[in-house]
């Protein structure tokens, strides 16, 4: 059945069958959306059909958004078109703790750009023979099995596909090297125009390289029922001396039944991180069973989390 759902301006398609929606989470998505800024960087780990993750593009943020459905991803590029904003998404096809590995991996000689599991919907193009490590991929959902929605959280199994280190941001500078159209910006408000930058699809603003290893402002890790136990993926993830800036946000939803208090899953959120958590906030997003509400946790990464260099 598909249909199309409006939310604060953006258009949805979508079918009820394949993909998950909620419009009563319209409200939230608009409260954590309201919190970024324009040119942040943005990782979605469970990102759906793009419900952050839309409405994050049109606000102008470059946004990393991945789902273990294929036909999540399928509607999310759909969506991306028909709101305009394919040109600041990417996004991804695999489990959300590979996703995100992969999204902070420095590549070995940090200039390599992996695109072959890349699912960018920014249509490259227009670039290609000037970049050809960019050119536009398609899904191949082979391995991924069943398509259907149902059964997916904690689906640990990998895929063909793995995330690429290639960023596209946009940035207010226009430093720029030729070579392989990499950023060697020394800071992340540095950026490179994309090489050959001609993309029809920029309207009037830079598409530039950056790398998600060294600088994202905020994850968005939509997965209640079990999103908590995801954030052991952060463990060691960021390797200090590349990362610049501070620490992303996390914002991690939850379920707290009448048994539990947030103190409860801060205990568990820390066990997953293995150090503590500074400064957490909760917000009640909805009540989902008389004795069951869903909450957003969000904190600021701790800096225990930060792979030194020797390590
Ligand atoms: C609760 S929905 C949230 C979707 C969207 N962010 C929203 O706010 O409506 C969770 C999404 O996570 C996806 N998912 C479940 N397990 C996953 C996993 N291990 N890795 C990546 N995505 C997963 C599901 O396919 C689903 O689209």
């Amino acid at each position: 059945m598909i249909t199309e759902v409006k939310q604060y301006g953006a258009t949805f398609r979508l079918d009820y069958r394949l993909v998950y929606w909620n419009s009563r989470l319209e409200h939230e998505h608009k409260r954590l959306v309201s919190m970024f800024q324009a040119g942040q960087t943005i990782c979605d780990m469970f990102t759906g059909i793009g419900p952050f993750a839309i409405p994050a593009a049109q606000k102008g943020c470059i946004v990393y958004a991945n789902d273990l459905n294929p036909d999540s991803i399928h509607y999310l590029r759909i969506n991306a078109k028909i709101n305009k904003v394919d040109d600041r998404i990417y996004a991804y096809n695999m489990d959300a703790r590979k996703f995100i590995s992969q999204m902070m991996e420095v590549p070995n000689n940090e200039v390599t750009l992996e695109t072959s599991h890349e699912v960018p919907i920014l249509d490259t193009r227009d670039n290609a023979e000037s970049n050809s490590e960019n050119e536009l991929l398609t899904v191949d959902t082979k391995d991924l099995g069943d398509s259907n929605n149902s059964g997916l959280e904690d689906v640990k199994g990998s895929t063909r596909h793995t995330a690429t280190s290639v960023i596209a941001g946009k940035r207010s500078s226009t430093s720029y090297h030729e070579g392989n159209g990499e950023a060697h910006g020394t800071d992340i408000l540095e950026g490179c125009r994309r090489k050959g930058s001609t993309n029809k699809r920029m309207r009037g603003s830079e598409i530039c390289v950056t790398k998600t290893w060294e600088h994202v402002d905020h994850v968005i890790m939509n997965l209640p029922a079990s999103a908590v136990q995801f954030l052991d993926a952060f463990r060691g993830l960021i390797q200090k001396k590349y990362w610049k800036g501070c620490l992303p946000w996390i914002h991690c939803y939850c379920f707290i039944r009448a048994t539990e208090t947030p103190e409860t899953i801060i205990a568990v959120a820390e066990s997953a991180l293995n150090t503590r958590i500074q400064d957490s906030t909760f917000h009640r997003v909805r009540d989902v069973a008389p004795n069951k509400a869903m909450y957003c946790l969000s904190f600021r990464l701790p800096e225990a989390c930060l792979k030194e260099d020797s390590q």
